[in-house]
């Protein structure tokens, strides 16, 4: 694990392999995040997490050397509800970044079109304790009933919860996007409990999208995840047109178990085995969502 004498953590390798899987034209990496810098950025007060800076220059060094084009940058919770740091990203990406805030429930309508016009297509509902302190959910369906034309709701949470909150989940009046998949056990396979009762949750909106994403989170096994990609491959095929990729990075709270950028990249033509999956997963149905307009 890398600490800095700040005590400031780096959860990513600063030596990603260039990887096998060639991502097809005007691929998006729609889930990732940037780290301040922190002289520019502060983190919250209220962080669970110290990183070292992993600014928008890193972020878009990788998504070259990784072969992909465009980012979302999600608003990473050691920076609170100060969307500072992402909105710089977007702003630095000639276009080729847009974003997810974390918002204070009770922000104006003012200050939503702001953030819509720095690139923001959504907001984030964080469930999980070691994050954050409070997930609010009448607050939350209050904001999310306010929200700029076209946006969406991401939601991040983990399997033990869903069934606690699928009436606030039926209740959300916009998309709605799941975080990692909800975080299943993967070990429980295709058929497992976890993932019927996720299946279960996508059958009943046409409008729920998911992330097939974190392998290194999610995996028991570790690498080469060939428990990921056996409880996600059918996911994305039986859900094509509503799943995305992202690589994570600079993957938050992972500084034990650093995975290599490239290596997450070769997982896709597994979980996504055919030209048309990979269109979709890469580039359709993030195109859809983040740049609509
Ligand atoms: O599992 C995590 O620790 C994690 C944290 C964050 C964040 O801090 O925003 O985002 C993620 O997508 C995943």
């Amino acid at each position: 694990m890398s600490t800095d004498e700040f005590g400031r953590v780096r959860s990513w390798t600063l030596e990603p392999t260039k990887p096998r899987f060639v991502p097809p034209p005007g691929a998006v990496d729609a889930h990732c995040h940037v780290f301040g810098p922190m002289a520019d950025f502060p983190f919250s007060a209220k962080a669970k997490y110290l990183p070292q800076d992993a600014g928008p220059d890193q972020l878009f060094a990788l998504r070259d050397m990784l072969g992909f084009e465009r980012n979302v940058i999600v608003q990473a919770s050691c920076h609170g509800t100060d969307n500072s740091a992402t909105l710089n990203g977007i702003a630095r990406s000639n276009g080729k970044a847009r974003g997810v805030a974390v918002v204070d429930p009770a922000i104006s309508e003012t200050e939503l079109a702001l953030l819509h016009a720095g690139g923001m297509r959504g907001i984030r509902f964080n469930f999980l304790k070691r994050l954050v302190d409070d997930a609010p959910k009448d607050k939350f369906l209050d904001v999310a009933r306010r929200l700029p034309a076209g946006w969406h709701v991401v939601v991040y949470f983990e399997a033990d919860i869903l069934e606690e909150l699928r009436p606030f989940l039926d209740a959300v009046p916009v998309p709605l996007v799941i975080d990692h998949m909800g975080r299943p056990d993967v070990s429980q396979g295709p058929d497992g409990a976890d993932m019927r009762a996720f299946r279960a949750l996508l059958d009943s909106r046409p409008d729920i999208w998911f992330k097939a994403t974190c392998p290194d989170r999610l995996s028991p096994q570790g690498e080469p995840y060939d428990d990921f990609v056996a409880a996600v491959a059918p996911l994305v095929a039986d859900y094509a047109d509503r799943a995305l990729w992202g690589t994570d990075w600079p993957h938050p709270n992972m500084e034990h178990r650093i995975p290599d950028d490239g290596g997450l990249v070769d997982v896709i033509p597994r979980i996504a085995p055919t030209a048309e999956l990979q269109q979709k997963l890469l580039v359709d149905n993030p195109m859809r969502l983040y740049w609509a307009d």
